[in-house]
Protein backbone atom coordinates (compact mmCIF):
# COMPACT_ATOMS: atom_id res chain seq x y z
CA UNK A 1 0.00 0.00 0.00
CA UNK A 2 1.87 3.34 -0.92
CA UNK A 3 0.52 6.23 1.27
CA UNK A 4 1.17 10.03 1.76
CA UNK A 5 1.24 11.68 4.53
CA UNK A 6 0.12 15.56 3.82
CA UNK A 7 1.90 17.73 7.22
CA UNK A 8 4.61 16.59 9.18
CA UNK A 9 4.30 18.25 12.59
CA UNK A 10 3.81 15.93 15.70
CA UNK A 11 1.19 14.28 13.85
CA UNK A 12 1.59 13.37 10.26
CA UNK A 13 5.54 12.48 11.60
CA UNK A 14 4.56 10.29 14.20
CA UNK A 15 1.78 9.02 11.66
CA UNK A 16 3.89 8.33 8.26
CA UNK A 17 6.71 7.11 10.86
CA UNK A 18 4.39 4.47 12.65
CA UNK A 19 2.75 3.65 9.40
CA UNK A 20 6.50 2.92 8.17
CA UNK A 21 7.26 0.70 11.79
CA UNK A 22 4.28 -1.71 10.31
CA UNK A 23 5.31 -2.22 6.79
CA UNK A 24 3.84 0.28 4.56
CA UNK A 25 5.38 2.60 2.45
CA UNK A 26 5.24 6.52 3.22
CA UNK A 27 6.10 9.26 1.61
CA UNK A 28 5.92 12.49 3.57
CA UNK A 29 5.34 15.87 2.77
CA UNK A 30 5.81 19.42 3.90
CA UNK A 31 5.73 22.62 2.90
CA UNK A 32 8.75 23.42 4.78
CA UNK A 33 12.06 22.77 2.81
CA UNK A 34 14.66 23.05 5.73
CA UNK A 35 12.36 20.61 7.99
CA UNK A 36 12.30 17.90 5.04
CA UNK A 37 16.26 18.05 4.41
CA UNK A 38 16.73 17.45 8.11
CA UNK A 39 14.02 14.81 8.20
CA UNK A 40 15.15 12.82 5.10
CA UNK A 41 18.83 12.70 7.02
CA UNK A 42 16.51 11.10 10.10
CA UNK A 43 16.72 13.94 12.35
CA UNK A 44 13.66 15.00 13.79
CA UNK A 45 12.35 18.40 14.27
CA UNK A 46 10.38 17.63 17.36
CA UNK A 47 11.68 15.77 20.95
CA UNK A 48 10.24 12.91 21.36
CA UNK A 49 11.45 9.87 22.98
CA UNK A 50 11.61 7.21 20.28
CA UNK A 51 10.90 9.07 17.40
CA UNK A 52 14.58 9.57 15.73
CA UNK A 53 15.52 5.91 15.87
CA UNK A 54 11.91 4.30 14.34
CA UNK A 55 12.22 7.21 11.84
CA UNK A 56 16.05 6.43 11.16
CA UNK A 57 15.33 2.67 10.68
CA UNK A 58 12.37 3.22 8.31
CA UNK A 59 14.24 5.39 5.96
CA UNK A 60 16.91 2.93 5.88
CA UNK A 61 14.44 0.23 5.27
CA UNK A 62 13.54 2.54 2.36
CA UNK A 63 9.76 2.10 4.03
CA UNK A 64 10.02 6.08 4.79
CA UNK A 65 10.97 9.24 2.42
CA UNK A 66 10.13 12.85 2.79
CA UNK A 67 10.02 15.34 0.13
CA UNK A 68 8.76 19.05 -0.02
CA UNK A 69 6.98 18.08 -4.12
CA UNK A 70 3.98 17.70 -3.11
CA UNK A 71 3.46 15.90 -6.74
CA UNK A 72 6.34 13.99 -6.39
CA UNK A 73 4.78 12.48 -2.80
CA UNK A 74 1.21 12.60 -3.74
CA UNK A 75 1.26 10.72 -7.31
CA UNK A 76 0.93 7.35 -6.93
CA UNK A 77 -0.23 7.18 -3.52
CA UNK A 78 -3.67 5.00 -2.81
CA UNK A 79 -4.11 6.72 0.54
CA UNK A 80 -3.25 10.12 1.55
CA UNK A 81 -3.43 11.22 5.12
CA UNK A 82 -4.22 15.16 5.87
CA UNK A 83 -2.32 15.91 9.30
CA UNK A 84 -1.24 19.96 8.69
CA UNK A 85 -2.21 22.13 11.53
CA UNK A 86 -5.57 23.36 12.76
CA UNK A 87 -4.68 26.61 15.10
CA UNK A 88 -7.28 29.14 16.49
CA UNK A 89 -9.08 31.99 14.81
CA UNK A 90 -9.07 35.02 16.70
CA UNK A 91 -13.00 33.93 17.84
CA UNK A 92 -11.61 30.79 18.91
CA UNK A 93 -13.17 28.89 15.77
CA UNK A 94 -10.13 26.31 13.82
CA UNK A 95 -8.43 27.83 10.99
CA UNK A 96 -9.23 25.68 8.04
CA UNK A 97 -6.75 27.31 5.50
CA UNK A 98 -4.00 24.48 5.65
CA UNK A 99 -6.93 21.66 5.55
CA UNK A 100 -8.36 23.91 2.33
CA UNK A 101 -4.96 24.13 0.70
CA UNK A 102 -3.96 20.71 1.61
CA UNK A 103 -7.09 19.56 -0.43
CA UNK A 104 -6.03 21.36 -3.33
CA UNK A 105 -2.99 19.83 -3.68
CA UNK A 106 -4.33 16.65 -3.75
CA UNK A 107 -6.80 18.17 -6.72
CA UNK A 108 -3.45 19.56 -8.28
CA UNK A 109 -1.91 16.56 -8.12
CA UNK A 110 -3.82 12.94 -8.79
CA UNK A 111 -4.09 10.82 -11.51
CA UNK A 112 -5.15 7.61 -9.42
CA UNK A 113 -8.55 7.08 -7.18
CA UNK A 114 -7.29 7.50 -3.50
CA UNK A 115 -8.84 7.62 -0.26
CA UNK A 116 -8.42 10.76 1.83
CA UNK A 117 -7.73 10.37 5.41
CA UNK A 118 -7.97 13.51 7.41
CA UNK A 119 -6.15 12.93 10.77
CA UNK A 120 -5.91 16.60 11.81
CA UNK A 121 -8.91 17.68 14.26
CA UNK A 122 -11.13 19.71 11.91
CA UNK A 123 -14.67 20.43 12.64
CA UNK A 124 -17.67 18.71 11.49
CA UNK A 125 -18.51 18.77 8.28
CA UNK A 126 -15.21 19.38 7.35
CA UNK A 127 -14.36 15.89 5.87
CA UNK A 128 -17.67 16.84 3.64
CA UNK A 129 -15.75 20.71 2.83
CA UNK A 130 -12.65 18.41 1.73
CA UNK A 131 -15.16 16.07 -0.65
CA UNK A 132 -16.55 18.96 -1.87
CA UNK A 133 -12.98 20.96 -2.96
CA UNK A 134 -11.74 17.64 -4.68
CA UNK A 135 -15.03 16.31 -6.56
CA UNK A 136 -15.34 19.95 -7.89
CA UNK A 137 -12.12 20.17 -9.30
CA UNK A 138 -11.32 16.36 -10.29
CA UNK A 139 -12.18 14.51 -13.68
CA UNK A 140 -15.10 12.93 -13.43
CA UNK A 141 -13.62 9.21 -14.24
CA UNK A 142 -11.77 9.27 -10.54
CA UNK A 143 -13.15 8.16 -7.28
CA UNK A 144 -12.25 9.65 -3.92
CA UNK A 145 -13.50 8.95 -0.83
CA UNK A 146 -12.95 10.89 2.52
CA UNK A 147 -12.33 9.53 6.24
CA UNK A 148 -11.96 10.81 9.33
CA UNK A 149 -9.52 9.03 11.49
CA UNK A 150 -9.13 11.61 14.28
CA UNK A 151 -5.51 11.27 16.09
CA UNK A 152 -5.52 10.68 20.03
CA UNK A 153 -1.37 10.27 20.98
CA UNK A 154 -0.29 12.58 23.34
CA UNK A 155 2.87 14.53 23.30
CA UNK A 156 5.76 12.91 25.55
CA UNK A 157 4.50 9.14 24.67
CA UNK A 158 3.21 9.85 21.10
CA UNK A 159 5.03 6.57 19.49
CA UNK A 160 3.87 4.48 22.20
CA UNK A 161 0.34 5.73 22.12
CA UNK A 162 0.60 4.97 18.12
CA UNK A 163 1.40 1.64 19.46
CA UNK A 164 -0.77 1.14 22.40
CA UNK A 165 -3.69 3.41 22.38
CA UNK A 166 -7.12 2.88 23.59
CA UNK A 167 -9.06 3.02 20.11
CA UNK A 168 -8.61 3.83 16.59
CA UNK A 169 -11.89 5.39 15.25
CA UNK A 170 -12.52 5.50 12.04
CA UNK A 171 -15.54 7.43 10.26
CA UNK A 172 -16.49 7.05 6.80
CA UNK A 173 -19.49 6.36 4.12
CA UNK A 174 -18.18 3.39 2.27
CA UNK A 175 -17.29 -0.16 2.79
CA UNK A 176 -14.59 0.05 0.54
CA UNK A 177 -12.60 3.20 2.43
CA UNK A 178 -13.82 1.12 6.23
CA UNK A 179 -11.65 -1.73 4.43
CA UNK A 180 -8.81 -0.12 3.20
CA UNK A 181 -8.49 1.83 6.15
CA UNK A 182 -9.13 -1.16 8.89
CA UNK A 183 -6.52 -3.40 6.78
CA UNK A 184 -3.67 -0.57 7.04
CA UNK A 185 -4.85 -0.87 10.58
CA UNK A 186 -4.50 -3.99 12.05
CA UNK A 187 -0.94 -4.30 12.51
CA UNK A 188 -1.14 -1.83 15.36
CA UNK A 189 -3.43 -4.16 16.88
CA UNK A 190 -5.92 -1.92 18.81
CA UNK A 191 -8.82 -2.22 18.95
CA UNK A 192 -10.64 -0.32 15.92
CA UNK A 193 -13.99 1.64 15.87
CA UNK A 194 -15.98 2.56 12.73
CA UNK A 195 -18.48 5.18 12.49
CA UNK A 196 -20.25 7.67 10.29
CA UNK A 197 -17.78 10.74 9.43
CA UNK A 198 -19.19 13.47 11.60
CA UNK A 199 -19.94 10.94 14.78
CA UNK A 200 -16.00 10.45 14.43
CA UNK A 201 -15.18 14.19 14.07
CA UNK A 202 -17.09 14.99 17.28
CA UNK A 203 -15.44 11.82 18.83
CA UNK A 204 -11.97 13.97 18.75
CA UNK A 205 -13.15 17.33 20.58
CA UNK A 206 -15.51 16.01 22.46
CA UNK A 207 -13.12 13.50 23.92
CA UNK A 208 -10.63 16.62 25.14
CA UNK A 209 -12.98 19.12 25.91
CA UNK A 210 -14.05 15.70 28.35
CA UNK A 211 -9.93 15.22 29.49
CA UNK A 212 -9.59 19.25 29.89
CA UNK A 213 -13.02 19.89 31.73
CA UNK A 214 -11.31 16.77 34.29
CA UNK A 215 -8.48 18.94 34.56
CA UNK A 216 -10.63 22.23 35.29
CA UNK A 217 -12.51 20.15 37.48
CA UNK A 218 -10.01 19.17 39.56
CA UNK A 219 -8.50 22.25 39.66
CA UNK A 220 -11.39 23.92 40.96
CA UNK A 221 -11.35 21.29 43.75
CA UNK A 222 -7.73 21.92 44.60
CA UNK A 223 -8.74 25.69 45.25
CA UNK A 224 -11.84 24.49 47.48
CA UNK A 225 -9.72 22.10 49.24
CA UNK A 226 -7.15 24.98 49.99
CA UNK A 227 -9.73 26.89 52.06
CA UNK A 228 -10.94 24.33 53.97
CA UNK A 229 -7.82 22.28 54.44
CA UNK A 230 -7.95 19.45 52.56
CA UNK A 231 -5.51 17.52 50.45
CA UNK A 232 -6.10 17.37 46.76
CA UNK A 233 -3.80 14.46 46.16
CA UNK A 234 -5.46 12.40 48.75
CA UNK A 235 -8.78 13.72 46.98
CA UNK A 236 -7.95 12.72 43.68
CA UNK A 237 -6.17 9.51 44.86
CA UNK A 238 -9.72 8.67 46.34
CA UNK A 239 -11.70 9.60 44.04
CA UNK A 240 -9.59 7.76 41.40
CA UNK A 241 -10.43 4.44 43.28
CA UNK A 242 -14.02 4.78 41.93
CA UNK A 243 -13.80 3.19 38.39
CA UNK A 244 -16.75 4.69 36.92
CA UNK A 245 -14.31 8.05 37.09
CA UNK A 246 -10.75 7.06 36.83
CA UNK A 247 -7.71 7.98 38.16
CA UNK A 248 -6.25 9.54 34.95
CA UNK A 249 -6.63 13.52 34.58
CA UNK A 250 -6.90 14.17 38.18
CA UNK A 251 -3.70 15.66 38.29
CA UNK A 252 -4.59 19.77 40.11
CA UNK A 253 -1.96 21.92 38.89
CA UNK A 254 -1.56 25.03 36.57
CA UNK A 255 -4.12 24.83 33.93
CA UNK A 256 -3.92 22.76 31.22
CA UNK A 257 -1.80 23.93 27.88
CA UNK A 258 -0.37 22.72 24.57
CA UNK A 259 -1.07 22.89 21.33
CA UNK A 260 -4.79 21.28 21.25
CA UNK A 261 -6.66 21.63 24.90
CA UNK A 262 -7.06 25.30 24.52
CA UNK A 263 -7.50 25.74 21.14
CA UNK A 264 -10.21 22.25 21.23
CA UNK A 265 -11.91 23.47 23.54
CA UNK A 266 -12.42 27.14 22.45
CA UNK A 267 -12.99 25.59 18.88
CA UNK A 268 -16.12 22.70 20.25
CA UNK A 269 -17.53 26.09 22.11
CA UNK A 270 -17.55 27.45 18.46
CA UNK A 271 -18.74 24.36 16.36
CA UNK A 272 -22.19 24.54 19.21
CA UNK A 273 -22.59 27.94 19.14
CA UNK A 274 -22.78 27.85 14.88
CA UNK A 275 -25.94 25.82 15.44
CA UNK A 276 -26.92 28.33 18.06
CA UNK A 277 -25.79 25.94 21.39
CA UNK A 278 -24.14 27.70 24.23
CA UNK A 279 -22.01 25.19 25.57
CA UNK A 280 -22.24 26.42 29.04
CA UNK A 281 -19.86 23.69 30.74
CA UNK A 282 -17.28 24.09 28.12
CA UNK A 283 -17.27 27.84 28.59
CA UNK A 284 -16.83 27.30 32.07
CA UNK A 285 -14.02 25.12 31.58
CA UNK A 286 -12.00 27.48 29.63
CA UNK A 287 -12.41 30.62 31.97
CA UNK A 288 -11.39 27.85 35.37
CA UNK A 289 -8.18 27.65 33.19
CA UNK A 290 -7.12 30.81 32.32
CA UNK A 291 -7.40 31.83 36.25
CA UNK A 292 -5.50 28.52 37.27
CA UNK A 293 -2.86 29.81 35.01
CA UNK A 294 -2.39 32.41 37.15
CA UNK A 295 -2.18 30.87 40.36
CA UNK A 296 1.40 30.34 40.84
CA UNK A 297 1.91 34.61 40.92
CA UNK A 298 -1.14 35.01 43.01
CA UNK A 299 1.00 32.70 45.15
CA UNK A 300 4.04 34.14 45.09
CA UNK A 301 2.73 38.11 45.71
CA UNK A 302 0.77 36.06 48.31
CA UNK A 303 4.54 35.54 49.85
CA UNK A 304 6.48 38.87 48.19
CA UNK A 305 3.92 41.05 47.56
CA UNK A 306 6.28 43.94 45.60
CA UNK A 307 8.80 41.79 43.15
CA UNK A 308 10.22 44.05 41.38
CA UNK A 309 14.03 43.92 41.41
CA UNK A 310 13.95 40.32 42.98
CA UNK A 311 15.68 37.36 41.16
CA UNK A 312 12.75 34.61 40.70
CA UNK A 313 14.03 31.23 38.88
CA UNK A 314 11.65 29.89 36.84
CA UNK A 315 12.00 25.51 36.55
CA UNK A 316 10.09 24.12 33.65
CA UNK A 317 8.84 25.68 30.77
CA UNK A 318 7.37 22.94 28.25
CA UNK A 319 3.77 22.97 28.84
CA UNK A 320 4.36 19.31 30.41
CA UNK A 321 7.08 17.07 30.40
CA UNK A 322 9.22 14.52 27.38
CA UNK A 323 8.23 17.29 25.13
CA UNK A 324 9.91 20.72 24.34
CA UNK A 325 6.60 22.20 23.10
CA UNK A 326 5.92 25.55 24.49
CA UNK A 327 2.48 26.31 23.07
CA UNK A 328 0.10 27.82 25.08
CA UNK A 329 2.25 26.45 28.38
CA UNK A 330 1.60 28.01 31.70
CA UNK A 331 5.53 29.93 31.14
CA UNK A 332 4.38 32.13 28.93
CA UNK A 333 2.08 34.06 30.95
CA UNK A 334 3.89 33.38 34.28
CA UNK A 335 7.42 35.15 32.90
CA UNK A 336 5.63 38.07 31.44
CA UNK A 337 3.83 38.77 34.21
CA UNK A 338 7.24 38.56 36.61
CA UNK A 339 9.05 40.67 33.95
CA UNK A 340 5.67 43.00 34.03
CA UNK A 341 6.08 43.54 37.78
CA UNK A 342 10.26 43.85 37.60
CA UNK A 343 11.47 40.68 38.68
CA UNK A 344 14.92 39.24 37.52
CA UNK A 345 13.97 36.11 35.73
CA UNK A 346 16.08 33.08 35.00
CA UNK A 347 14.54 29.92 33.81
CA UNK A 348 15.65 26.55 33.17
CA UNK A 349 14.06 23.53 31.29
CA UNK A 350 16.02 20.26 30.25
CA UNK A 351 14.84 20.32 26.98
CA UNK A 352 12.79 22.83 26.06
CA UNK A 353 15.48 25.86 26.48
CA UNK A 354 16.04 26.46 22.46
CA UNK A 355 11.94 26.94 21.85
CA UNK A 356 11.62 28.83 25.29
CA UNK A 357 14.13 31.19 23.59
CA UNK A 358 12.08 32.03 20.12
CA UNK A 359 8.89 32.14 22.67
CA UNK A 360 9.09 33.63 25.55
CA UNK A 361 9.98 37.36 26.62
CA UNK A 362 13.73 38.72 25.48
CA UNK A 363 14.25 39.74 29.10
CA UNK A 364 14.23 36.43 30.38
CA UNK A 365 17.95 34.96 31.57
CA UNK A 366 18.57 31.31 31.27
CA UNK A 367 20.69 29.02 33.60
CA UNK A 368 21.83 25.54 32.42
CA UNK A 369 20.77 23.65 35.66
CA UNK A 370 18.34 24.09 38.55
CA UNK A 371 21.02 25.02 40.52
CA UNK A 372 22.57 28.01 38.52
CA UNK A 373 18.76 29.29 38.06
CA UNK A 374 18.07 28.81 41.64
CA UNK A 375 21.15 30.43 42.77
CA UNK A 376 21.27 33.51 44.78
CA UNK A 377 16.89 34.17 43.69
CA UNK A 378 14.17 35.32 46.49
CA UNK A 379 11.58 32.40 44.91
CA UNK A 380 11.63 29.58 42.46
CA UNK A 381 8.47 28.49 40.64
CA UNK A 382 8.09 25.38 39.37
CA UNK A 383 5.86 25.34 36.47
CA UNK A 384 6.79 21.52 34.62
CA UNK A 385 6.92 17.97 36.51
CA UNK A 386 10.07 17.13 35.30
CA UNK A 387 11.60 14.04 36.54
CA UNK A 388 14.51 15.95 36.53
CA UNK A 389 13.09 18.51 38.98
CA UNK A 390 11.18 16.25 41.13
CA UNK A 391 14.13 13.98 41.68
CA UNK A 392 16.30 17.33 42.59
CA UNK A 393 18.36 16.96 45.37
CA UNK A 394 16.54 19.10 47.97
CA UNK A 395 19.66 20.55 49.97
CA UNK A 396 20.17 22.44 45.75
CA UNK A 397 17.23 24.93 47.41
CA UNK A 398 20.05 26.32 50.14
CA UNK A 399 21.76 28.13 47.12
CA UNK A 400 18.78 30.21 47.12
CA UNK A 401 18.91 33.58 48.59
CA UNK A 402 15.68 32.94 50.30
CA UNK A 403 14.54 29.24 49.87
CA UNK A 404 11.03 29.65 49.13
CA UNK A 405 8.98 27.12 46.39
CA UNK A 406 6.30 27.72 44.90
CA UNK A 407 5.35 24.50 43.16
CA UNK A 408 2.75 24.60 40.48
CA UNK A 409 2.63 20.86 40.00
CA UNK A 410 3.09 19.37 43.37
CA UNK A 411 6.71 17.86 42.77
CA UNK A 412 7.32 17.32 46.36
CA UNK A 413 6.04 16.50 49.71
CA UNK A 414 5.30 19.22 52.36
CA UNK A 415 6.81 17.15 54.68
CA UNK A 416 10.07 16.54 53.26
CA UNK A 417 10.54 20.38 52.61
CA UNK A 418 9.11 21.39 55.40
CA UNK A 419 12.35 18.80 57.35
CA UNK A 420 14.78 20.89 54.79
CA UNK A 421 13.54 24.21 55.94
CA UNK A 422 12.30 25.44 52.54
CA UNK A 423 9.23 27.53 52.75
CA UNK A 424 6.84 25.71 50.15
CA UNK A 425 3.70 26.30 48.70
CA UNK A 426 1.76 24.12 46.35
CA UNK A 427 -1.72 23.54 44.48
CA UNK A 428 -4.69 22.48 46.89
CA UNK A 429 -2.05 21.27 49.97
CA UNK A 430 -2.05 22.93 53.22
CA UNK A 431 1.11 24.78 54.10
CA UNK A 432 2.15 22.46 56.85
CA UNK A 433 2.27 19.22 56.92
CA UNK A 434 -0.39 18.57 59.34
CA UNK A 435 -2.11 15.53 57.60
CA UNK A 436 -1.31 12.12 56.25
CA UNK A 437 0.34 12.62 52.61
CA UNK A 438 -0.68 10.30 49.92
CA UNK A 439 2.04 9.02 46.86
CA UNK A 440 1.13 11.72 44.48
CA UNK A 441 -0.92 9.80 41.34
N1 LIG B 1 0.24 18.00 18.41
C1 LIG B 1 -0.44 16.98 18.90
O1 LIG B 1 -0.03 16.36 19.87
C2 LIG B 1 -1.74 16.54 18.29
C3 LIG B 1 -2.32 17.27 17.26
N2 LIG B 1 -3.53 16.88 16.73
C4 LIG B 1 -4.11 17.62 15.61
O2 LIG B 1 -3.35 17.28 14.42
C5 LIG B 1 -3.23 18.41 13.57
C6 LIG B 1 -1.76 18.70 13.30
O3 LIG B 1 -1.17 19.10 14.51
P1 LIG B 1 0.42 19.28 14.64
O4 LIG B 1 1.06 18.05 14.11
O5 LIG B 1 0.71 19.73 16.01
O6 LIG B 1 0.60 20.49 13.57
P2 LIG B 1 1.77 21.51 13.27
O7 LIG B 1 1.11 22.80 13.01
O8 LIG B 1 2.85 21.38 14.28
O9 LIG B 1 2.39 20.96 11.91
C7 LIG B 1 1.72 21.01 10.69
C8 LIG B 1 2.74 20.82 9.55
O10 LIG B 1 2.03 20.86 8.32
C9 LIG B 1 2.82 21.56 7.34
N3 LIG B 1 1.91 22.00 6.28
C10 LIG B 1 0.94 22.95 6.34
N4 LIG B 1 0.28 23.02 5.16
C11 LIG B 1 0.85 22.09 4.34
C12 LIG B 1 0.60 21.67 3.00
N5 LIG B 1 -0.36 22.20 2.25
N6 LIG B 1 1.39 20.71 2.49
C13 LIG B 1 2.39 20.13 3.21
N7 LIG B 1 2.65 20.49 4.48
C14 LIG B 1 1.89 21.45 5.05
C15 LIG B 1 3.49 22.65 8.15
O11 LIG B 1 4.64 23.12 7.49
C16 LIG B 1 3.80 21.93 9.48
O12 LIG B 1 5.08 21.33 9.43
C17 LIG B 1 -4.01 19.53 14.25
O13 LIG B 1 -5.31 19.52 13.75
C18 LIG B 1 -4.00 19.12 15.71
O14 LIG B 1 -5.12 19.64 16.41
C19 LIG B 1 -4.17 15.75 17.15
C20 LIG B 1 -3.64 14.98 18.14
C21 LIG B 1 -2.37 15.29 18.79
O1 LIG C 1 -5.45 16.44 20.55
C1 LIG C 1 -4.34 16.46 21.01
O2 LIG C 1 -3.39 17.14 20.60
C2 LIG C 1 -3.98 15.64 22.20
O3 LIG C 1 -4.22 16.47 23.37
C3 LIG C 1 -3.87 15.86 24.60
O4 LIG C 1 -2.49 15.52 24.63
P1 LIG C 1 -1.32 16.58 24.97
O5 LIG C 1 -1.81 17.96 24.76
O6 LIG C 1 -0.12 16.12 24.26
O7 LIG C 1 -0.99 16.40 26.52
P2 LIG C 1 -1.78 15.93 27.84
O8 LIG C 1 -0.98 14.90 28.50
O9 LIG C 1 -3.18 15.63 27.58
O10 LIG C 1 -1.67 17.26 28.73
C4 LIG C 1 -2.32 18.45 28.34
C5 LIG C 1 -2.19 19.48 29.44
O11 LIG C 1 -3.00 19.10 30.56
C6 LIG C 1 -2.23 19.13 31.75
N1 LIG C 1 -2.72 18.07 32.68
C7 LIG C 1 -2.89 16.81 32.24
C8 LIG C 1 -3.38 15.84 33.10
C9 LIG C 1 -3.72 16.16 34.41
O12 LIG C 1 -4.18 15.34 35.23
N2 LIG C 1 -3.55 17.45 34.83
C10 LIG C 1 -3.06 18.43 33.99
O13 LIG C 1 -2.93 19.60 34.40
C11 LIG C 1 -0.79 18.89 31.30
O14 LIG C 1 0.13 19.38 32.24
C12 LIG C 1 -0.78 19.65 30.00
O15 LIG C 1 -0.52 21.01 30.21
C13 LIG C 1 -4.67 14.56 24.75
O16 LIG C 1 -4.31 13.92 25.97
C14 LIG C 1 -4.43 13.63 23.57
O17 LIG C 1 -5.25 12.47 23.68
C15 LIG C 1 -4.78 14.37 22.29
O18 LIG C 1 -4.53 13.56 21.15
Amino acid sequence: MKIAVIGTGYVGLVTGVSLSEIGHHVVCIDINKDKVAKMQKGISPIYEPGLSELMTKNINAQRLNFTSDHREGLQQAEVIYIAVGTPENKDGSAELSFVIQAAENIVDCIEQDVIVVTKSTVPVGTNEMIKGIIDAHLSSDLKVDVVSNPEFLKEGSAIHDSFHGDRIVIGADSEHAFNVIEKINQPFNVPIFKTDIKSAEMIKYASNAFLATKISFINEISNICELLGANIENVSTGMGLDQRIGSQFLKAGIGYGGSCFPKDTKALIQIAGNVAYEFELLKGVVNVNKKQQGIIIRKLNDCIPDISGKKIAVLGLAFKPNTDDLRESASILVTEELIKQGAEVVAYDPIAMDNAKSTLNPLVQYADSIAEAIENSDAALILTDWDEIKNVELTVFNKMKTPLVIDGRNCFLVKDMETHGIEYRSIGRPVAAKQIEVTPI
